[in-house]
């Protein structure tokens, strides 16, 4: 430097919020603490959207579905050790769903951490992130962060979309260094997610496979939703003619109404197909690994479209593997069938339109049923109305009835609409994803929760008022877990799975100037629901469900272990 002339300096902070700029990245989930506050307040100032949460396990599923629903990675930035751990959780789980998300957290120092010598919130982070993500970094130097946030985004959305822990130990925001030098230093990440093409051969293999098949049927999973190739799959799955089972968020890939959706159809497709083509879906226990009574006894060919190589053969023999990106796999198979493709026989399609009509026509009743307190289905078909005439408006759901009986009944229309519990079936997901759909789409979001589901993130109903967001929740109280008439005989505590009888939810909401309604019968949710959708107000819809209307663990009650002992 010329001697007198000041360099100009930068540091840690203003590094860190210049690689998230430079990479477009817009918003940061967080909770605040030591040492993350400041640069909390700093990335505001800078333009970025930070957004303060209750606790940090739905600032992460926020962050998560971000990723999910934009193709970027979202990021959750949180304090050491307890909000790292809080947040950890919310990782594990994007990474299970393949959802592109950056766990940021403030650190203790190395070298205090490696003597184990008690710092404030001391924990070898790093270390207990690595097995629960797809990739882990710690960033040291001030000169690194560029690199370390360019790796932390490329192994976020490249190949199979995943968690990403960033280690950031507190002496690094304060470390300063020349700014030109610094700016340099920051790499705008270039084609973080490249088009994984497939081979010519593989995509041959497959489409012989498919038009050999007298009961052909495409099952599309999230990974086809995720990867916004929304017109290259409905041209393949109507050009191909083959009847298509959507898993639950990747319905609205095609409208659930649509003529070859098969979705009220489940149960018979899965037994009769005789050739399935996996579009972004894996064959794990949500298809019952692909074997078993529900696939039925005849012999079965699976076809596989996957950019992860190594879910082939996961659990049946895959006949014809097809390894890409599903928008570069679709396209090729457009191509392919343009000309010379025969439609399935009409026999087959035409048996899964009349199986899909009657077991409609057998359910649209239960839908319009008035009674009060309200059942699943009363209560369900006002809602599957308010998704219909609000297409735009995206559905959150969670519970176990409420979940699995609102997969059945609500149509959805349009893709990416339905954020749920995905892979793992994990409660707690309900107002984190909320807010980040509300906020990185901009459209009304619906949340339908179970009571007991509820439970797990309702804190966030005063960040849904604070950032007033046009969020609606339902909540289908039951009193209780699966139902809420369990008995406890033995002594005066309540049943372990009963919550307080007739609770008012709604009145959480008034608590923080949001909209409360307490709605016993279909008419009064309809009314509720269809003026929350109307004003964007913060609302939350206490909905009485008759404590006797459940079952044990929903649909999926065959999961709990049994004994031959009688149970005391
Ligand atoms: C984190 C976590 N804890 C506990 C569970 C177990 N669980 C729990 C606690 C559910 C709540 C069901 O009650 P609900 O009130 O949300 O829904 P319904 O009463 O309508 O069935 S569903 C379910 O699988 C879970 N899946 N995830
Ligand atoms: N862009 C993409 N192209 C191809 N496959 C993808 C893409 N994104 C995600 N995937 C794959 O999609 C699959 C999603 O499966 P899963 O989460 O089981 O869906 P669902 O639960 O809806 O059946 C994963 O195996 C993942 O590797
Ligand atoms: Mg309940």
């Amino acid at each position: 430097e010329a001697p007198g002339t000041e360099q100009e300096l930068t540091d840690g902070f203003h590094l860190v919020i210049d690689a998230l700029k430079l990479n477009g990245i817009n918003t940061i989930y967080n909770v605040p603490g030591i040492p993350i506050t400041d640069l909390g307040r700093m990335a505001q100032a800078a333009g970025i959207r930070v957004i303060s949460f209750r606790h940090e396990q739905n600032a992460g599923y926020a962050a998560g579905i971000a990723g999910y629903l934009t193709k970027k990675p979202g990021v959750c930035l949180t304090v050491s050790a307890p909000g790292f751990l809080n947040g950890l959780t919310a990782l594990a789980h994007a990474t299970t769903n393949c959802y592109p998300m950056i766990l940021v957290s403030g650190s203790s120092e190395r070298e205090i951490v490696d003597l184990q010598q008690g710092d404030y919130e001391e924990m070898d982070q790093l270390a207990i992130a690595k097995p629960l993500c797809k990739a882990a970094y710690r960033v040291l130097h001030a000169q690194d962060i560029g690199i370390g946030f360019a790796r932390a985004i490329r192994a976020a959305v490249s190949g199979r979309p995943g968690g990403v822990y960033l280690d950031l130990p507190a002496k690094l925001f304060g470390q300063v260094m020349n700014a030109e030098a610094g700016q340099k230093s920051l790499v705008k990440v270039i084609d973080a997610a490249p088009a994984q093409i497939p081979s010519p051969g593989s995509v041959k293999r497959a489409l012989d496979v498919l038009k050999s098949a007298k009961r052909p049927l495409i099952i599309l999973g999230k990974g086809a939703a995720y990867a916004q190739a929304d017109e290259e799959i409905k041209s393949f799955v109507e050009k191909s003619g083959v009847p298509f089972l959507p898993m639950s968020m990747a319905k609205g890939l095609l409208p659930d109404t649509h003529p070859q959706c098969a979705g009220a159809a489940r149960s018979t497709v899965l037994k009769e197909s005789d050739v399935v083509m996996l579009i972004g879906a894996r064959l794990n226990w949500l298809l019952s690994h692909g074997k078993g009574k529900s696939w039925g006894e005849a012999p079965k060919k699976f076809i596989q479209v996957d950019i992860e190589p190594r879910e082939m053969d996961s659990n049946v023999e895959i006949v014809a593997p097809v390894v890409g990106d599903i928008g570069s796999v679709v396209s090729a198979f457009n191509q392919a069938i343009s000309t010379g493709w025969t439609a399935p026989p009409a026999e087959w399609t035409k048996a899964i339109v009349s199986k899909r009509d009657e077991n409609v026509a057998k359910m649209a009743p239960k839908l319009m049923n008035n009674k009060s307190p309200m059942d699943y289905h009363g209560a369900l078909g006002v809602l599957k109305n308010v998704i219909k005439d609000h297409p735009e408006a995206i559905l959150v759901n969670e519970g176990a009835n409420t979940l699995d009986l609102a997969r059945g009944v609500i149509d959805m229309y349009k893709p990416r609409k339905r954020l749920d519990v995905g892979t793992w079936g994990v409660m707690g997901i309900g107002m984190g994803q909320a807010i980040a759909a509300a906020l990185e789409t901009g459209h009304p979001v619906l949340a339908v929760e179970g009571d007991s589901a509820f439970g797990f993130s309702g804190m966030e109903i005063e960040t849904i008022c604070r950032y007033n967001l046009p969020i609606c929740v339902v909540i289908f109280n039951n009193d209780g877990i699966y139902r809420g008439t369990d008995v406890n005989s033995v002594n005066a505590d309540p049943a372990t799975t009963v919550f307080v009888k007739g609770a008012r939810y709604d009145k959480m909401m008034e608590a923080f100037g949001g909209v409360g309604v307490n709605a016993t019968s279909p008419d009064e949710l309809k009314r509720a629901v269809n003026e929350a959708m109307a004003s964007g107000k913060p609302t939350l819809i206490n909905a009485v469900i008759d404590p006797a209307a459940g079952s044990e663990s929903g649909r999926i009650g065959n999961l709990n272990p049994q004994s031959v002992l009688q149970k005391k």
